[in-house]
């Protein structure tokens, strides 16, 4: 059996299309949507992943602003950029690239974002409403994560899902998703003993963790689905995921790559969120 590839690239395509027309019909009424990203330093990952969402903001219509701000930029002088951005009218959408200099705690800077502008849906508030099942921000790579499993009707209800991976921006947000999916969730780290036992009798699995390769087919149930979010790059280059794609291909029933995966779908929801931003700042939606 070879696996049937999720293409988020392709994915992320056709929902851009729909997005620009959604953004073209609010530009009637008067309203643009606006992205503003801010960069503090030059980490050239960081860079790459920021010009990604410039392009696709381009690309439907979306306004966006990049603030560069140097590595050495104090904690209070940050916060009193987001501050600026959480009182103007015209920005809908605030993201701060993680992660941020050592000197500076991230905690407090998601704090600092405005609820209503945070469409990364990192801050507290935001997260409790994912996990109370109200309607918020989702974060960006757990939607894309779900949008990608029902492009393809793959059915998560009643499902055993096993989620590698416990941070506060992927592992733990995927895991709670998948339970307000009615999936039963299993959450491995790396304290987990004999991770192999939980990881062999999942339907969907989900390898958050950042180390290239490192769940191969013997980790893998024959017909599950395989979602691969890590991103590592190669000394050669080359941007490789968590899974081994080859040996997982032959033994899954759905599995995505990497590069063409989870990352450009994490771009398209966060679109998503801006749009919606947009709309709920404007007093478009209930
Ligand atoms: N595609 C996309 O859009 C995105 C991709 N990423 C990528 O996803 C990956 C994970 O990101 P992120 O969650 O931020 O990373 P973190 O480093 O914050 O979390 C990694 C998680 O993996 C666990 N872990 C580490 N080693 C092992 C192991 N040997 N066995 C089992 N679990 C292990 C850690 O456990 P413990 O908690 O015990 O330390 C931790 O919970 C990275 O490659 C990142 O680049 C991230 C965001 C978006
Ligand atoms: N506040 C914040 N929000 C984030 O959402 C956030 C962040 N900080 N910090 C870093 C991680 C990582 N992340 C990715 C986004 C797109 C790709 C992506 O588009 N990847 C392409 C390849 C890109 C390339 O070739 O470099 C792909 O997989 O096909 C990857 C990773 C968002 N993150």
């Amino acid at each position: 059996m070879s696996a049937e590839i999720i293409n988020g690239k392709n994915l992320s395509l056709a929902l851009k299309e729909e997005m620009k027309k959604e953004v073209d019909a609010l530009k009637i009424d008067g309203i643009h949507p606006q992205l503003t990203v801010i960069l503090v330093g030059d980490h050239p990952a960081s860079r790459s992943y920021v010009n990604g969402k410039e392009k696709a903001c381009g690309e439907t219509g979306i306004g966006s602003h990049i603030i560069e701000l140097p590595k050495t930029v104090s904690e209070s002088d940050l916060l009193k950029e987001i501050h600026r951005l959480n009182d103007d009218a015209n920005v809908h959408g605030i993201l701060v690239q993680l992660p941020l200099p050592f000197h500076i705690n991230e905690q407090k800077v998601i704090e600092t974002i405005s609820p209503e502008k945070d469409v990364d849906g990192f801050h507290p508030i935001n997260i409790g409403r994912m996990m109370t099942g109200m309607d918020t921000y989702l974060s960006c790579t757990p939607y894309g994560i779900i949008t990608m499993l029902r492009s393809k009707n793959i059915s998560i209800a009643g499902k055993h899902a096993v989620v590698i991976g416990r941070s506060n921006i992927v592992g733990k947000p995927v895991a709670q998703l998948l339970i307000n999916e009615n999936a039963t969730v299993t959450t491995c780290h790396s304290k987990t003993e004999n991770l192999k036992q939980f990881t062999r009798i999942a339907d969907i699995l989900v390898v958050a963790v950042g180390k290239a390769n490192i769940i191969d087919a013997s980790y893998v149930k024959e017909g599950a689905t395989v979602i691969d979010v890590g991103m590592n790059r190669l000394e050669n280059g080359k941007l490789t995921g968590d899974v081994d794609f080859d040996s997982v291909q032959e033994k899954a029933s759905f599995i995505t790559p990497v590069p063409r995966g989870v990352g450009p779908m994490t771009i398209t929801m966060l679109l998503k969120n801006t749009i919606k931003a947009a709309r709920r700042l404007e007093n478009r939606e209930g």
